[in-house]
């Protein structure tokens, strides 16, 4: 058996335009109807959401049976978490509020086998397909993609050291936690925050310009592809059915 193409990190790696959303309801109908709606990925989020190893197995379960790569977001920035999450058969990676190279070199290292990283050795796990890719421990990091997110000030301060770590595959700018960082909690608004989602895109083209953040929905998006963003979170499903439920109710309850 072969490994199958990362088909979100070759169009990633591309600067392909590929607009996602967030599954953070813990459900694998969920997950699985979003994996059939034409996004280009879902990320299921396990840093604000109650994702647990075997839903998230359920939900990438789910969405191999669609055309919709699946992305995973580890609670932390974490080599343990990261592990199971590989073994399950996770590929792609949002790693949460990575703010140093030093940090961002060791969300590579735990991707990655002996002597490239710390990654633990098994090669019967879901993601070698239960040992019958026999060829997965020398395969494995050419398929896997990972993406740091760029949050703080302190990340600021630090991107282009970040950028040049080899492994990392792009950025993903978290506009809440930058907000948060930048003394505007809750105001991912703000003029300098938007100030500082400009610059980092910016600097960030001056390299690679591989870049994605998490916007409100399409006029966001734009915004965000405006400045050259090319993968794009348009909302989650938490949000989307909230706001669907209760409107339905506001409707008949007046
Ligand atoms: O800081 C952010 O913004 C993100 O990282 C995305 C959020 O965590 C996502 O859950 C939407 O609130």
């Amino acid at each position: 058996m072969q490994m199958r193409e990362n088909r979100f990190k070759i169009r990633l790696k591309a600067g392909e335009v590929q607009y996602g959303i967030w599954a953070m309801l813990c459900s694998t109908t969920v997950t699985e109807i979003m994996g059939g709606s034409g996004f280009d990925w879902v990320l299921i989020d396990t840093e604000h959401a109650a994702n647990e190893l075997p839903g998230i197995i359920d939900q990438i379960r789910a969405l191999d049976t669609t055309d919709t790569p699946a992305l995973v977001r580890p609670a932390w920035n974490d080599t343990v978490l990261i592990k199971r999450l590989l073994d399950s058969g996770a590929e792609s990676f949002i790693i949460p509020f990575v703010q140093s190279a030093e940090e961002a070199r060791a969300a590579v290292a735990a991707t990655r086998y002996p002597p490239h990283g710390v990654r633990g050795v098994a090669g019967v796990s879901r993601n070698a397909s239960y040992g019958r890719i026999s060829t997965y421990l020398q395969e494995a990091a050419d398929h896997i993609a990972v993406i740091v997110q760029i949050e703080s000030r302190e990340a600021m301060d630090n991107l282009e050291e970040i950028l040049a770590v080899d492994g990392v595959d792009a950025i993903f700018v978290g506009p809440a936690d930058l907000a948060a960082s930048l003394g505007h909690l809750g105001n991912a608004g703000h003029p300098e925050v938007q100030a500082a989602i400009a610059e980092i895109a910016e600097r960030v083209k001056a390299v690679h310009g591989r870049m994605g953040i998490f916007t409100g929905g399409p006029e966001d998006a734009a915004r965000a592809a405006a400045l050259g963003y090319h993968f794009m979170s348009v909302g989650a499903d938490v949000m989307l059915f909230t706001r669907a439920v209760d409107a339905l109710a506001a409707a008949v309850k007046g």
